[in-house]
């Protein structure tokens, strides 16, 4: 059973009942339940059911998610590295069910690392809109553009900044915004034992402090009429309910309205607020409030950098190696930086001096004489938009040997680039060259 930590224990027993204190106590005897989500970028839910090598069961908030069984082990399966689906715990499917982002929203992820909400919204957003994930700590940022970069998102803009320096330049921008604030974890202790040792009263105290300055620099990045999320995966009155009283003090303009879904959960002490318990759902604990923000919805003028024509070499090698390998060519908002380029969602605004990760669907590398595709190209392809490409077999050694980054003997085939599939679902890239895959699954990526 998981060690909890006295003072928390204290604490809770001082904010239940007896029995409510039991039955929460009870469920650190249990196991936590893993979930994942379905990727509708890349497969609808009939298929995935039908697909999926794994014992599945809805989650019942959220119409992309599944429980799994303990036996299965989908973060080793080549599907997973096809981007099928994201390994999330099902409380935190919650939250951007409750988000609600649709088509052609500009949404901000602001704590985005390393990409649950992240990957959820874009799966929602579905190649529209805006998706901003934002991370503050570089290392989690690039965890989370690898996460986006897999599941084949391509409207969205990855960056590393501090919130402060977001709010200068998103000021009223967003449609939508999801505040996962960095939190205690104490609805993290039956899943994540090291939880438990990390935490102390004082780190609730700190968060608490980060919580509060985070909360009005995203509702400044808010549109009047927008909707911001605030999450949690923590108890503890002070890093949830109190945030939220002590926003809406300072905020007049916002308002708490009714949790979507809200049957499912808890209500929270504050109303329109929710609390999930492990005790009471078969998930972890969190917290989650839904906030508007008062007015009309202004319609915006999207200040875009003035575009570039791509210089007309470019544009060949371009559409020589799309011909020949997809069959066609990726339109959109093409930008050169240096000789990497990329399709940018229209609704980009200037992007000068913010430290970005990751920008747009990234296309490849323009070279003197050719052109050489990027992995996120082939990670977003539209389903079955190749003319090129090799089918791995789930359960055969190839697709290992290639995750590996091995090199691989081939029957036939043209030369030159080709789109390696699992089942038809791409993995990345490979060059046929006399009888042989070369291996082009990036060095970062491949597996061990
Ligand atoms: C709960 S996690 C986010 C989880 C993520 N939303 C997901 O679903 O995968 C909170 C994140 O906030 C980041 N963070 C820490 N301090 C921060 C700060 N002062 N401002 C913004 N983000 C911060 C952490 O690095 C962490 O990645």
């Amino acid at each position: 059973m998981t060690q909890l930590p006295v003072q928390f224990i204290q604490r809770m027993r001082e904010t239940m009942t007896e029995d409510e204190f039991t039955s929460f106590m009870a469920s650190y005897q249990e196991r936590p339940r893993q979930g994942l989500r379905l990727n509708p970028l890349k497969i609808d839910r009939a298929e995935f059911v039908a697909r999926m090598p794994f014992s599945l069961t809805p989650v019942p908030w959220c119409d992309t998610g599944f429980y799994y069984s303990e036996a299965d082990r989908p973060g080793k399966h080549p599907y997973h590295a096809a981007g099928l689906y994201y390994i999330q715990e099902p409380s935190a499917m919650a939250v951007v069910e409750v988000l609600q982002p649709e088509a052609g929203d500009k949404v901000l992820d602001l704590c985005a690392a390393p990409g649950g909400k992240a990957t959820h919204i874009a799966g929602c957003l579905g190649h529209t809109g805006l998706l901003v994930a934002n991370e503050i700590n570089a290392k989690r940022a690039r965890a989370l553009s690898e996460n986006l970069e897999r599941w084949g998102a391509r409207h969205i803009l990855v960056t590393n900044e501090q919130p402060e320096k977001l709010a200068e330049r998103f000021a009223g921008f967003f449609d939508k915004i999801v505040v996962d604030a960095p939190c205690s974890g104490e609805g993290m202790f039956r899943k994540l034992p090291e939880a438990c040792t990390d935490w102390s009263e004082a780190k609730v105290a700190q968060c608490a402090v980060i919580q509060k300055d985070i909360l009005p620099l995203a509702g400044r990045m808010l549109k009047p009429g927008g909707l911001m999320v605030y999450s949690t995966c923590t108890f503890s009155r002070a890093e949830n309910e109190e945030q939220i009283e002590n926003f809406l003090g300072n905020h007049p303009e916002f308002t708490l309205e009714p949790v979507p879904k809200a049957s499912f959960f808890q209500p929270g002490d504050l109303p329109d607020t929710v609390r999930l318990w492990p005790h009471k759902i078969s998930g972890e604990g969190h917290f989650i409030a839904r906030l508007r923000k008062s007015g009309e919805p202004i319609k915006e003028k999207i200040n875009q950098p003035r575009e570039k024509p791509l210089p007309r070499e470019v544009r060949r090698l371009l559409e020589s190696f799309s011909q020949d390998v997809l069959g066609f060519v990726p339109q959109g908002r093409y930008v050169l930086f240096g000789d990497q380029l990329y399709i940018m969602p229209d609704a980009l605004p200037d992007l000068n001096r913010l430290k970005i990760v990751r920008a747009g669907w990234h296309l490849g590398t323009v070279k003197k004489d050719r052109f050489e595709p990027s992995h996120a190209l082939a990670m977003a392809l539209p389903a079955g938009r190749w003319q090129r490409s090799i089918s791995l077999d789930p359960d055969s050694q190839e697709v290992y040997r290639y995750l590996k980054g091995e090199s691989l003997p081939v029957q036939s085939g043209e030369q030159g680039w080709t789109v390696v599939t699992v089942d038809g679902y791409p993995l990345g890239w490979g060059k046929l060259v006399r009888g042989q895959l070369k291996n082009h699954y990036p060095k970062g990526l491949r597996w061990l």
